[in-house]
């Protein structure tokens, strides 16, 4: 029996009940242990106190989930952002050096939207802030009265690479939950996956051996239910257990 592989996933830094805490939702998690057949740890946004590459000597993977927060503008020359704004800067200190390190070791790595728009902030690309105010986009950010509104499947995007080789399929159904998304694309990445408006969808770094994906929808919510969220997780388990996509 194969040993199962441990994978991180860095929290976010959140007020719970008065008190700061390291958080992330736990379907993430659950993702990453049924979908995935890994061992998931959450890693804590320390920033820089955190010894990123110690980290990943005893990690097989990294997953990089969603938060409801933005990066923080000035990481990638973008306007400030209108006050109240939620940001997380022990995340995105902790994030992007932990992302450049992993991918430069070949690690599988798995970004999810937020983690997206950190992929592409890491490697010197931009977002746009409110996507839904550029002319002929739609919105994606995903309006609803409850989780399963919100997180419905919204739109098709088109998709190549690996991920067209690991879902089979050129045409996916996704959700969308997100108000950012990607500007310029940071060299070294090439997009995998766009969405009927533009919007960018997916990407992988270039020159990538194996599963290190960035994906702008949610994969995870209700993996099980959706074929292509299952063919991903399971992919990205094998990788992680030295499997090649
Ligand atoms: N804040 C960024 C990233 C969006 C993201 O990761 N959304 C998933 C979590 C959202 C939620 O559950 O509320 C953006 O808005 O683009």
């Amino acid at each position: 029996m194969p040993r199962r592989p441990w994978v991180g996933v860095p929290a976010c830094c959140r007020e719970l009940a008065g008190h700061s805490q390291h958080a992330t939702p736990s379907r993430y998690m659950a993702a990453l242990a049924e979908g995935a057949a890994v061992r998931p740890v959450l890693i804590p946004p320390l920033g820089e106190a955190l010894d990123a590459e110690g980290y990943l000597d005893r990690l097989d993977g990294l997953l990089i989930p969603g938060s409801p927060s933005n990066l923080r503008p000035d990481l990638y020359g973008g306007p400030a952002a209108p006050g109240g704004e939620l940001e997380d800067p022990a995340r995105d200190a902790t994030t992007l050096p932990l992302i450049r390190a992993a991918l430069e070791r070949g690690l599988p790595v798995f970004a999810i939207c937020r983690g997206l728009q950190e992929m592409n902030v890491a490697l010197g690309g931009t977002l746009h802030s409110r996507l839904h105010l550029l002319p002929g986009r739609e919105d994606h950010r995903g309006h609803g009265e409850t989780l399963a509104e919100r997180y419905r499947p919204r739109h098709d995007i088109t998709a190549e690479g690996l991920l067209r080789a690991v879902t089979e399929k050129k045409e996916i159904r996704v959700n969308s939950v997100h108000m950012q998304g990607i500007d310029r694309v940071a060299e070294g990445l090439v997009v995998e996956a766009v969405a009927p408006d533009g919007t960018v969808e997916a990407v992988r770094p270039a020159g990538a051996r194996g599963f290190q994906l960035a994906v702008q929808w949610h994969p995870e919510w209700r993996f099980g239910e959706d074929p292509a969220s299952t063919a991903l997780f399971r992919a990205f388990g094998a990788a992680c257990q030295g499997v090649a996509p």
